[in-house]
C-alpha cells in the first residue's frame, strides 16, 4: 500500500514539474516576439521659431526598442529665410519656405509609408507676438503653412501656435524621455521605473520666450504654473514657467530701446555690449517693432540711429540687470525674475537652444566653473570687432555680434533671476542626448501621437495572446494537477 502511493505521488510530482517547466519556458522563451521586424515609422515636427524654422524627422521602429527609448531623430532641416512670423507682407512666402525641407523628408521616407506619417507645425513666441499685435495676419500665416503642407502625401495635423506652458512642458518630456528618466531599458531586457531624483530640469532660451521646467520638491503653490502629468503610471507635478519677451532677441533689443530711451535726442549711441569698432544702423521702425518695446509717444519710424561699440563689459552687465526685474515678489521668496512665481530649482538641469549656442560658441559646453564662465564672457566682451571677426571667419556677424551680450544675460537671468547661484554645477549645456536635438518637438510629438502611454501596463514588454493563454493554462492546469493529487491522496488516508 505504502508502495502503491509512493508511485502514484511519484508520478503525479513529475506530472506536475513537467506541466510547469512547459509553463515557464512559455513565459521565459518568447521575448523575442517583440523583435520581430516592424515597419520603420516616420513622423514629422516644424519647429516654427522666431528667428527661424526647423522640421525634425523621427522615425520609430513599432515596438523594437533601441538602447536609447524608442523614438530618433532620423533628420533635421533648416528651413531658408527667417522666423514665419516675419512673413506679414507675404504670408503665402511662409507656406514657400517649407518646401526645400518638405521635399527632403519626404525622399527620406518610403512611399508606402508617406500617408501613414504625421505632419505638426508648431508656432511659438515669434507667433505668439504676432498674434498679439494683429490676429489676421498671423491666422493667414498659419493657413497658409497648413496649406502647403496639406500639397504633400503626409498625415497633416495641423499649424498651431503653443502656449508657452506646452512649450516648456514638451521641453521638458523630450529631455527626460532621451535621457530614459521614465522608464529604463535594462540589460536583460526588460522596463524598469528608474530612482526617483533622476529627472531633469529644462531650461529653453529662444527669441522671444525662455522657459524654465522642473519637478519642484515641494507642491506648486500657483496654478498657473503648474503642469501635472501622468507617464508610464508615474505622476509628475511640473512647475513651467514661459517669459514672453524674454528670450534672447527681445531681450537684446529692450536693452537698445533703454539706451535710445536715455540718449535724449541723439542719434549717435553707445553701446557696452557691442564690441569696440562694431557700429549697427537701426530705423526706429526696426527697433520698435515688437509688443515687447514700448516706442516714445511720437517718433518717426524712419529716423535711423547708430548704436556704436564700447565693448565694456561690467557697464554691459549692469543694463542688463536693469532689462531683467530682479525686485518684487508677490509669493516671497519663490520667484523667478519680473516678480513671477518660481519655486525654488531643484536637482539638474539641461540647458538648450540658444543657452548651448552661446556656451558652445564661449568654449563653455557641456560644463565649466562660474569663475571661468564670468572671466570668458569678459575676456570676449573686451575684444575689439575686427580681431573677433578675423578669428571666427565661419560665424555669421548676425550671432558672432551678440555673444558678449548674451553671454551676460544668460548667467544674469540663470544666477539672479532663477537663482543658480549656489547650484551653477547642476546645469549642463546641450544640444543633442542620443543624436536627438533637445527642444520641444520631440516631446510634441509624442504627446499628440499617444507614444508615452499614462499607464504602466502599456509598457513595452510583452507576449502575444496565443502564449499568454497557454501559459495560463499550463499554470493552471500545473495548480489542478497538485489540487487533485492532494485529494486522491487524503482520501485515500481516510478511507483506509
Ligand atoms: N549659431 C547660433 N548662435 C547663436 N544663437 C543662435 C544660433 N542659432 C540660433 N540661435 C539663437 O537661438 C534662438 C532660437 O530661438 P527660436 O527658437 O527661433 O525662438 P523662440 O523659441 O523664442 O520662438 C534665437 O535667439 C537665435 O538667434
Ligand atoms: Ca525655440
Amino acid at each position: 500500500m505504502v508502495h502503491m502511493k509512493a508511485i502514484l505521488l511519484g508520478a503525479a510530482m513529475a506530472a506536475v514539474a513537467v506541466t510547469t517547466i512547459i509553463a515557464l519556458i512559455l513565459a521565459l522563451a518568447n521575448r523575442q516576439t517583440l523583435d520581430q521586424p516592424y515597419s520603420t515609422q516616420f513622423g514629422i515636427v516644424f519647429d516654427a521659431g522666431s528667428s527661424h524654422t526647423a522640421l525634425f524627422l523621427y522615425q520609430w521602429q513599432g515596438n523594437k526598442e533601441n538602447n536609447t527609448g524608442i523614438v530618433s531623430q532620423k533628420q533635421s532641416c533648416d528651413v531658408d529665410g527667417d522666423g514665419i512670423s516675419s512673413y506679414v507682407q507675404n504670408p503665402a512666402g511662409a507656406g514657400e519656405s517649407l518646401k526645400k525641407c518638405l521635399d527632403i523628408a519626404k525622399a527620406a521616407i518610403p512611399t508606402e509609408q508617406q500617408k501613414s506619417t504625421p505632419v505638426y507645425l508648431g508656432a511659438t513666441a515669434g507667433m505668439r507676438l504676432l498674434n498679439l499685435q494683429n490676429q489676421t495676419q498671423s491666422d493667414s500665416i498659419l493657413a497658409e503653412v497648413a496649406k502647403t503642407i496639406q500639397t504633400y502625401p503626409f498625415d497633416f495635423r495641423g499649424a498651431r501656435i503653443l502656449t508657452g506652458m506646452e512649450e516648456g512642458a514638451y521641453g521638458w518630456i523630450t529631455t527626460n524621455y532621451l535621457l530614459e528618466s521614465f522608464i529604463k531599458h535594462t540589460f536583460e531586457g526588460s522596463w524598469i521605473h528608474p530612482k526617483a531624483g533622476k529627472i531633469i530640469g529644462a531650461l529653453d532660451l529662444g527669441g522671444a520666450s525662455t522657459q524654465i521646467s522642473f519637478t519642484p520638491k515641494d507642491p506648486v503653490r500657483d496654478p498657473n504654473s503648474a503642469f501635472n502629468l501622468q507617464l508610464y503610471g508615474y505622476k509628475y507635478e511640473l512647475y513651467t514657467y514661459s517669459y514672453l519677451c524674454y528670450g534672447k532677441d527681445q531681450a537684446l533689443k529692450k536693452l537698445q530701446a533703454y539706451l535710445h530711451k536715455n540718449a535724449g535726442s541723439s542719434s549717435s549711441i553707445s553701446h557696452p555690449c557691442y564690441h569696440k569698432g562694431y557700429n549697427l544702423n537701426l530705423t526706429l521702425a526696426e527697433l520698435y517693432n515688437s509688443p515687447c518695446v514700448v516706442p516714445p509717444s511720437s517718433f518717426n519710424p524712419k529716423d535711423t540711429i547708430l548704436f556704436k561699440g564700447t565693448g565694456n563689459s561690467s557697464l554691459c552687465l549692469s543694463l542688463i540687470e536693469n532689462i531683467v526685474n530682479l525686485t518684487g515678489c508677490a509669493l516671497s521668496p519663490d520667484c523667478g525674475f519680473n516678480g513671477i512665481y518660481q519655486p525654488p530649482v531643484n536637482g539638474e538641469f539641461f540647458a538648450f537652444s540658444a543657452y548651448f549656442y552661446t556656451f558652445d560658441f564661449l568654449g563653455l559646453t557641456p560644463k565649466a566653473p562660474l569663475t571661468k564662465v564670468l572671466s570668458t564672457i569678459d575676456t570676449l566682451c573686451s575684444k575689439n570687432w575686427t580681431a573677433l571677426t578675423a578669428e571666427n571667419p565661419s560665424i555669421k556677424p548676425k550671432y558672432l555680434k551678440d555673444y558678449c551680450a548674451s553671454g551676460h544675460y544668460i548667467t544674469t537671468i540663470l544666477l539672479k533671476g532663477y537663482k543658480f547661484n549656489n547650484t551653477w554645477d547642476q546645469i549642463s549645456f546641450v544640444k543633442q542626448v542620443a543624436d536627438t536635438d533637445i527642444g520641444w518637438t520631440l516631446g510634441y510629438m509624442l504627446n499628440l501621437t499617444n507614444m508615452i502611454p499614462s499607464e504602466r501596463s502599456s509598457a513595452v514588454t510583452g507576449v502575444p495572446h496565443s502564449q499568454w493563454a497557454a501559459e495560463i493554462f499550463f499554470i493552471a492546469f500545473a495548480l489542478f494537477l497538485t489540487l487533485l493529487i492532494i485529494v486522491i491522496l487524503s482520501v485515500r488516508d481516510i478511507t483506509k
